[in-house]
C-alpha cells in the first residue's frame, strides 16, 4: 500500500510558477515518482485526457476558467479521483462551495511543506481505499453472475420458498415443470404436478418446523401421458445474515433422466483419471459441475497428484472440447521468453525475434489454455495475465494494438499459494481471480482407497508394455503401497508400478518387487499386519491394521515357516513368497533369533 501511494500520479495545476515548482520538489523529494504541473485549465483537461491520474491538486483561482470549472469538468468527464483546493482567504467561501461539489478538501494559503504533503497523503489513501472497495464490488458482481449461471444451467429443479410458503424464486428448469404457466413471475406450489406440489410443501413446512435439511426423499410423479417418474427432493433452511430462517431451498431431480452410474454414484474412471476414492468422486463431480461455465479455475494439488490429468478432464467437459487445449509449463520456459511465449512477438520486438510469433494464448482461441506451475511466474507475467483475465485481451510484445480472444484460463499449482501471497511474492488480485473456483487433488496418501485400482491399472498397461504375464498384485505388496507416504504421489506409484512389472517374472506383483523404502514402512506402522487392506467397499476408511482372527500375525507367519523347514532360511522364504534378504530383514526387525 505504502509503495502503491508513490507511485500514484499526480497533477498539480497553478498559474503560478513558483508554486508549481515547489509543490512538485516537495512531493518529489518525498518519493512520490510521477508529478506533472500546468498552468492552466486547459493544459489541465488536456492532461487528464492523456493520463489517469489519482490526485489533482488546484488553484482555486486561474487565468480563464477557475479551479472550481475543473472540478466540474472532471466529474463530467467520469473522472473520479480526489481533487484538492488551494485557496487563498478571500476565497474561503469558494473553497467550502467545491467541497460541496465534490471536492476532497481545499488547503489555505500560505502551503507549506507538512501540509502538503498531508493533505496528499490522506487523499491518497482515501483513494487507495475507495479503488479497493470497488474492486470487491466487482467481483462480488462476478461472483453473483457466477452463481446465476449455475443456477440457470443445472438440470435440477430448483424452488426457493419463503417463510409462509410462497415461491420466490424458481429456476429455468423449475418453470418447465410447471404444468399451468400462471401469470408471469407470479408462481405457486399448486402449479406443479400435484404430487411434487405437495411433496415440497410438506418438505418445506418439515424443514420450518425441524430447521434441519430434508435429504433424498424419493417420490413417484404420475405425468399426463401416463408415465411415472421417480423425484428425489432435498429441503434446506435458507438462513439470512444473522442466522434467522428466511425460506426454504428445495433441489428437485428427475432421477428417471438419471444415468444408472449416478444412482450407483462410484466411478472407477473419469476421462484419463482413475481412481474409485471418495475424495475423488468428489473431484469428478466438481469437475463435472464448473465444467460447463467459463470462469478461470485454479487446480491446487501436490506434485504428482494429477493436475494435468484434471485440467484435460475440464477441457473435456467444457462446451471448448473440440476446440484446442494448449498447455503451458510456466517454470520450463525460460522467464523471459515466457511473456513473448504466451502473448507472441513482433518480428524485431527484440533482438533474435526474427518474424512474428503468434502466441499460446493466440492459439488457443476458442479453447482452453492450462498453466502449469503459475506460482514461479514473475511479477510481470502476473499483472498481464491479470489484465487478460479482466479484459480478454492481450497486446503481443511489440505490437501497439490490443487482440481480443475467448480462452479459458486454467492455472495449476503445487505450492502453498496463500503463503506465496502473504509474502508479497504473488499478487494477491491475480490470486482471488483465479480462485474463485479451486479444485483440490487430494493427494495419494489421502486416498488409499484407491490404490489397488490405480496399481492395477498401472500394471495392465507396463505388463502389456513388457510383455509378461503377471495377472495380479499380492495383499502384502498392496499393504505396503497402503502404509506408505507417497510424496511423489500417483507419478511415484506409476513408477513403482513400472519398476516391480520390470522386475516381476511370475504370475503375482509380490512385495520383494517394490522398492526398500515401501518395503520397510516406518517402525509404528509394522507392528501388525493382519487384515486385508482393502475392503470390498470403497466408501469407509480402511483400517489398515486391525487384527483379525483370519490372518496371523507376521512374526507368527514367519516363525511357523521355519520351524516347517528346520530353520532352512532358503527353504522358508521360498515358503513365504519373499526374498531371501526380505526374510532376514523381517527377522531382523521382529527379532527372531536364527
Ligand atoms: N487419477 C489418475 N489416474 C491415472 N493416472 C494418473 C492419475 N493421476 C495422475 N496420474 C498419472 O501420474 C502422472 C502425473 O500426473 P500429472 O502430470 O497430471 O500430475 P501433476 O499434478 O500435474 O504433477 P506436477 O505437479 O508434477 O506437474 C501422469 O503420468 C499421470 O498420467
Amino acid at each position: 500500500m505504502e509503495h502503491d501511494l508513490y507511485s500514484a500520479h499526480i497533477l498539480i495545476v497553478d498559474d503560478e510558477e513558483s508554486i508549481r515548482q515547489t509543490f512538485e520538489i516537495f512531493l518529489t523529494s518525498e518519493g512520490y515518482q510521477f508529478v506533472n504541473t500546468v498552468a492552466t485549465f486547459d493544459q489541465a483537461i488536456e492532461a487528464i485526457k492523456n493520463t489517469t491520474y489519482d490526485l489533482i491538486i488546484s488553484d482555486i483561482v486561474l487565468i480563464g476558467p477557475c479551479g472550481t470549472d475543473l472540478l466540474k469538468k472532471t466529474r463530467e468527464l467520469n473522472i473520479k479521483c480526489p481533487v484538492v483546493m488551494i485557496t487563498g482567504f478571500p476565497n474561503l467561501e469558494t473553497a467550502t462551495e467545491s467541497v460541496r461539489h465534490g471536492a476532497f478538501d481545499y488547503i489555505s494559503k500560505p502551503v507549506n511543506k507538512n501540509t502538503l504533503l498531508r493533505f496528499t497523503r490522506q487523499a491518497l489513501l482515501h483513494w487507495s481505499l475507495e479503488n479497493k472497495a470497488e474492486g470487491l464490488l466487482r467481483e462480488n458482481e462476478k461472483f453473483r453472475r457466477y452463481l446465476e449461471t449455475i443456477f440457470r444451467s443445472v438440470s435440477d429443479a430448483i424452488i426457493t420458498i419463503d417463510a409462509n410458503m410462497q415461491i420466490v424464486q424458481l429456476n429455468e428448469t423449475a418453470e418447465q415443470w410447471l404444468k399451468d404457466k400462471g401469470a408471469e413471475g407470479l408462481y405457486d406450489l399448486d402449479q406443479f404436478p400435484e404430487e411434487v406440489g405437495m411433496a415440497c410443501l410438506n418438505d418445506a413446512r418439515k424443514v420450518l418446523q425441524d430447521g434441519t435439511e430434508v435429504r433424498k426423499h424419493l417420490i413417484e410423479c404420475h405425468t399426463a401421458d401416463d408415465s411415472t417418474k421417480i423425484i428425489s427432493l432435498n429441503a434446506s433452511p435458507l438462513r439470512g445474515e444473522d442466522d434467522e430462517f428466511q425460506g426454504v431451498v428445495i433441489v428437485a431431480r428427475d432421477m428417471s433422466l438419471e444415468e444408472p452410474r449416478e444412482i450407483n454414484e462410484i466411478r472407477n474412471r473419469f476421462h484419463g483419471c482413475v481412481g474409485s476414492s471418495r475424495a475423488m468422486q468428489e473431484v469428478y463431480k466438481m469437475i463435472e459441475n464448473i465444467g460447463k461455465v467459463d470462469t478461470a479455475v485454479l487446480i491446487t494439488g501436490e506434485s504428482g497428484t494429477g493436475k494435468e490429468l484434471a485440467a484435460e478432464a475440464l477441457h473435456a467437459e467444457s462446451s471448448r472440447r473440440d476446440k484446442p487445449l494448449i498447455k503451458v509449463d510456466c517454470v520450463s520456459v525460460n522467464e523471459n521468453l515466457l511473456e513473448s511465449e504466451l502473448f507472441g512477438h513482433r518480428k524485431g520486438a527484440f533482438t533474435g525475434a526474427d518474424r512474428d510469433r503468434e502466441g499460446m494464448l493466440l492459439q488457443a482461441d476458442g479453447g482452453t489454455l492450462f498453466l502449469d506451475e503459475i506460482g514461479d511466474i514473475s511479477p510481470r507475467n502476473q499483472l498481464l495475465l491479470l489484465r487478460f483475465l479482466q479484459e480478454k485481451t492481450f497486446t503481443p510484445v511489440g505490437q501497439d494494438t490490443p487482440l481480443k480472444v475467448d480462452v479459458r484460463i486454467i492455472a495449476a499449482t503445487n505450492v502453498d499459494f496463500q503463503k506465496m501471497v502473504s509474502e508479497g511474492k504473488f499478487r494477491e488480485d491475480l490470486y482471488y481471480r483465479l480462485k474463485v473456483i479451486e479444485v483440490r487433488l487430494p493427494p495419494l496418501r489421502e486416498r488409499i482407497n484407491g490404490i489397488p485400482l490405480l496399481a492395477t491399472h498401472f500394471l495392465t498397461i507396463f505388463r502389456k508394455q513388457l510383455n509378461k504375464k503377471i495377472a495380479t498384485i499380492s495383499d502384502q505388496a498392496l499393504e505396503c503401497m497402503a502404509s506408505y507416504q507417497w510424496p511423489g504421489n500417483v507419478r511415484e506409484l506409476r513408477h513403482v508400478m513400472e519398476r516391480a512389472c520390470v522386475l516381476c517374472d511370475g504370475p503375482m506383483l509380490l512385495v520383494q518387487h517394490l522398492p526398500d523404502e515401501l518395503q520397510n514402512p516406518p517402525k509404528k506402522e509394522t507392528v501388525l499386519q493382519s487384515s486385508p487392506p482393502f475392503p470390498h467397499h470403497h466408501d469407509h476408511p480402511v483400517e489398515l491394521f486391525s487384527i483379525s482372527p483370519h490372518y496371523q500375525r507376521e512374526d507368527e507367519k514367519i516363525i511357523n515357516a521355519l520351524k516347517q523347514v528346520n530353520g532352512n532360511k532358503v527353504k522358508a522364504a521360498k515358503l513365504l513368497g519373499v526374498a531371501r534378504s526380505t526374510l532376514y530383514r523381517q527377522m531382523q526387525r521382529y527379532n527372531i533369533e536364527e
